[in-house]
This record gives C-alpha cells, structure tokens and sequence, in this order.
C-alpha cells in the first residue's frame, strides 16, 4: 500500500512541471462546461489529460475521477486505490497570473468515498516556486518540487533526459504543523450572499486575524498552512452548499489540515465524515486552527 501510495506522488511530483509549461498558452475559455457548471479553460483541460493518462498507467490505481469530467475513468487491469482530482485548482487566476494548484485526493474505497477512506492527499502549488504539500500517516511534509536542479546533475553525470524523470521532490518541511497563534482569515463568496450567522463570525475573526484571499483555495489553504488561521468557502445564501466539491477539494484539503494540528468542518461536522452522495457534490468547507473551527461551528449553531 505504501509503495503505491509513493508511485501516485511520485508520478504527481512528475508531471507538475508538465502542468506549469503547460499553462502558457493555454489562458482561453473551452466552450464546453464542466460538471459543476463551470467554464474550463484549455489549461484545466491539459492538466486533467496529463495527470489521467500518468495516474492510470500506475498499476494500483483502480480508478481516477475529476472535477473536469462527469464520471469516473476505471483502469483496464484492477487496482486498489481510487485518486480523485483538482487538476488546476483557482484555474480562473490564470487569466490574471495569479496561484493555482493541482490537488489530489487518494483513496481506498470507489469514489465517491467518505474523506474517512483517504490514505493520503497533496496539493502542488504553482507560485514563485512550485512546492508540494503531502499528508499521510498523520503528518504533513512540505517539499519543494526541484527539476532544475535533478536536470543540472543528470546532465553533468551523462544520464538520459527522459523529461518526467527529471523532477523530483525534497523535503523543506518534515513536520508542517499549523502555529499556535494564527494570523489569517480569507473567506470566499459574495459578502451580502453570507448567511447571518457566518457574517457575525467574520465581523469576529476580522478583529484578530489579517485578510489573505487569493481566489484559489489552494493558495488560500497554503497561507493557514504556513501563518495559522482560516480559509472557508462557506454555505451562501444562494448555495446552501457553497461552491467547493468534497470529493476533489473538501476532503482532501480536510485531511491535509487535520493533519497538520488544525480542523476541519462542513458548519457541524468534520469535512472527513460527510457522507458521500455524489460525485460531483459541493460542500461548506472551513479549515484551519481548531479553536477558530470550533468558534465557526458554536457561531453557525446559534
Ligand atoms: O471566485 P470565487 O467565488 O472567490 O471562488 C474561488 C474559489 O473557487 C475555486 O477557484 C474553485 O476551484 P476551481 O478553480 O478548481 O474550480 C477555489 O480554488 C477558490 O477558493
Ligand atoms: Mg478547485
Ligand atoms: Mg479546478
């Protein structure tokens, strides 16, 4: 299980750099939507193919799902772990040049699945540099995604230039854990579309904590990460259900910040013990130190 956990990063790590060259150029809307109703752009696209036809060419990988496509992909020959995908996650800030990430989600169960069933998660974030974020076993590793570097030696030892092998990851963070005293807040949503309750919680949190709001949770996530705080795309009042997805945001991001000391709630409950329905379903999510967590939920049952 591990081994094969290990060959889903490895291969994520591999294709990032993919990923990142494959943004340039690819800044245009699709006329097509995904099954969120949403606008893809040629990027989502892009990604989504690459990270597919490495995920499946993985012998333990039984089946991968994503937020660009209605239903999940089987592989021929079996398996036993289920990846479910955010190929470009805050793909709307490539317009603007501003963060986006791919998450993955890797589960032992068919999707959709309860976060409870994860075995790991990761996200890559592409900002000045891009870094990985990997869960699992409980703790939560910060790396640094180098192919300059692996590519520069390779070179100089005379070995092949096979362009996936040359990205690798080294650990910056071995215990990336969220700090006692947090700092940021960012909520995502219209403000006059915030319910009553989640409106008076922010008038609350705005007192103590700075505002950082990117429009990609994963940039978002990756500020509480490193400076304590809290990210929610909550419940609106058009969407009782917010905007993110459980299955391909919510749980994965859920387990990456349960991991790393804080908690995470749909607005009653852990994100990980929300029962699946559906692919494709939207969930509240709010992550981040658990006391702000815990003050979200007593706010949200008043
Ligand atoms: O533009 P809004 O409403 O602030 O939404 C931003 C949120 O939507 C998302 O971009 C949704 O993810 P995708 O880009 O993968 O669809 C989140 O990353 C982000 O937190
Ligand atoms: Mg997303
Ligand atoms: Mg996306």
């Amino acid at each position: 299980m591990s081994d094969a956990i290990t060959a889903v990063l490895d291969v994520v790590t591999e294709t990032a750099p993919d990923v990142r060259a494959g943004l340039t150029g690819r800044r245009e809307y699709e006329t097509d939507e995904n099954p969120s109703g949403e606008q893809m752009l040629a990027a989502d696209i892009h990604a989504d193919q690459l990270i597919e036809d490495r995920l499946l060419a993985i012998d333990a990988v039984a089946s991968y799902a994503s937020e660009e496509r209605d239903d999940i992909v089987e592989a021929d020959d079996g398996g036993h772990l289920h990846v479910a995908c955010d190929p470009l996650d805050g793909s709307s800030n490539l317009k603007s040049n501003n963060v986006m990430g791919t998450i993955v989600a890797i589960y032992d169960e068919p999707l959709p699945a309860a976060g409870k069933h994860l075995k790991a998660a990761a996200y890559v974030l592409y900002g000045p540099i891009t870094n990985m974020v990997v869960a699992r076993d409980g703790e939560v590793k910060e790396y640094v995604i180098d192919s300059e570097a692996r590519s520069a030696s390779k070179s100089a030892s005379g070995e092949g230039s096979d362009p996936r092998a040359d990205a690798e990851r080294r650990v910056v963070d071995d215990d990336v854990t969220l700090p006692d005293d947090p700092v940021v807040y960012g909520f995502g949503g219209r403000v006059p579309d915030w319910p009553d309750d989640f409106a008076s919680y922010v008038d609350d949190v705005e007192q103590e904590l700075k505002l950082r709001y990117g429009g990609a949770m994963i940039g978002d996530v990756s500020q509480v990460l490193e400076y304590g705080g809290i990210f929610a795309y909550p419940a609106l009042e058009s969407a009782p259900n917010g905007k993110l997805r459980l299955q391909f945001e919510g749980n994965p991001i859920g387990y990456i910040i349960e991991c790393a000391g804080g908690r995470s709630s749909d607005g009653t409950q852990s994100l990980l013990e929300v029962e699946p329905t559906e692919l494709h379903q939207r969930v509240p999510v709010h992550v981040g130190n658990e006391d702000l967590v815990d003050r979200l939920e007593t706010a949200l049952a008043e």
